[in-house]
């Protein structure tokens, strides 16, 4: 039996977070895994109910169970409240500090039948898989911040970026034997020729090579990565990098397979995982009923693969997805000339149709 913590969160988190419920529940229907769901405050909602963006029965809920499905949190509304009551601030990153998940997996793959709604040539993206790990509880995020008056008017705010060794090396070996797993190729992106951070990063980085012959070890400059991702993806199989470094490249990577609103994640490293997908509340668009919900339902099969070591599972899903892709149905973020337009719950619905 699986427990499984949801936190539809804010915005277009309830609406994707529906159809991965959907789908999993299609899942358990057809394979008989047994899953128990509970859902619980998060984020802004969570801050209007109970004035704390976080509540501690949220938290207790999410370090018991066995996974948390996560859809995203923050939006307008809450943006002028005090950084620490903020979703962002206040709920998602003391989460991913509380369950320990350092490895955050960023996967942008493309499926065949939309190789031609990504934003570059089909040529250039046809058969992209890569896979970006991301540090996901250290760096900037979590340095100390401090903002001071001047006596002249006007502020000075200092931000500080710290990496121990331990930090890098552990998220390191992660993607070194995810590559080892795939191609066996790992390009460590770092700005070693400005930042000391960096320089440490690709010091440590460069010190597990030899534990790992089989795998093809690159460095990176990153602003020479994120020009490399537009020009020629598919030079990439493992891309590891620091937290921010990692938020940029991933939502640029995204774009890559269609739309934002196809990327999973997966957070690991801890007793409890955290899956989401890497897009945000989306308040543009939300309460439409017309959100991607795939990211979501892509993390659902990440969770299925990462913390309940159901592979065939996963892939049951997965293969949905691509299943209802070459039958035509669109959500309008990924919308094509001659393609059904349909909205966020008529996409889950066919993708659970697809597990039997
Ligand atoms: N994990 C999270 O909870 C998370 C992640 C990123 C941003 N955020 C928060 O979300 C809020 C909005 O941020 P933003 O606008 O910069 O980024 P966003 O990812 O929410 O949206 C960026 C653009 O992508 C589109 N988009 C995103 N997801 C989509 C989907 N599933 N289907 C179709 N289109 C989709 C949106 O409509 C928008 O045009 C902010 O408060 C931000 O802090 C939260
Ligand atoms: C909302 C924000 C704190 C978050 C991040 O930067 O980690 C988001 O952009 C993401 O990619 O998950
Ligand atoms: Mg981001």
């Amino acid at each position: 039996m699986f427990k499984i913590t949801l936190l539809p969160g804010d915005g277009i988190g309830p609406e994707v977070t529906a159809g991965a419920v959907r789908v999993l529940q299609a899942v358990q229907k057809c394979t008989g895994v047994e899953i128990t769901m509970q859902e619980a405050l998060f984020g802004g909602c969570a801050y209007d109910k109970t004035g704390t963006p976080l509540p501690e029965e949220t938290l207790r809920l999410c370090l018991e169970g066995d996974a948390v499905l996560l859809g995203a949190v923050g939006g307008p509304r809450w943006d002028n409240l005090p950084v620490h009551l903020r979703p962002e601030r206040g709920a998602l990153l003391p989460l991913r500090k509380e369950l320990g998940v350092f490895a955050n997996l960023r996967p942008s793959l493309i499926f065949p039948s939309l190789a031609d709604a990504s934003t570059l040539k089909r040529e250039v993206v046809d058969g992209l898989d890569l896979m970006v790990v991301r540090e996901l509880t250290g760096g900037i995020y979590f340095g100390k911040k401090q903002r001071e008056d001047l006596p002249e008017g006007g502020y000075r705010v200092v931000e500080t970026l710290e990496y121990t060794t331990g930090e890098i090396e552990r998220v390191a070996r992660v993607a070194f034997e995810l590559a080892r797993k795939r191609r066996c190729k790992l390009t460590s992106v770092d700005k070693a020729n400005v930042l000391e951070s960096s320089r440490l990063w690709r010091e440590v980085v460069s010190g597990l090579a030899a534990e790992y012959p089989d795998v093809e070890l690159n460095h990176m400059l990153v602003d020479n990565c994120a020009m490399q991702l537009v020009r020629n993806p598919k030079q990439f199989d493992v891309l590891l990098t620091e937290n921010m470094f990692g938020d940029i490249l991933s939502d640029q990577a995204s774009q890559l397979t269609g739309s934002i609103g196809m990327l999973p994640s997966a957070s690991l490293g801890g007793k409890v995982g955290l899956f989401e997908p890497i897009h945000g509340s989306a308040p543009d668009i939300a309460g439409k009923d017309i959100a991607n919900p795939i990211a979501s339902i892509l993390s659902v099969a990440m969770m299925l693969r990462y913390s309940f070591n159901l592979e065939e599972e996963a892939a049951l899903v997965e293969r949905a997805v691509s299943a209802v892709l070459e039958e035509g149905y669109r959500t309008t973020d990924i919308m094509q000339p001659g393609m059904r337009r349909v909205s966020t719950g008529e996409m889950a619905e066919l993708i659970a149709g697809k597990i039997q």
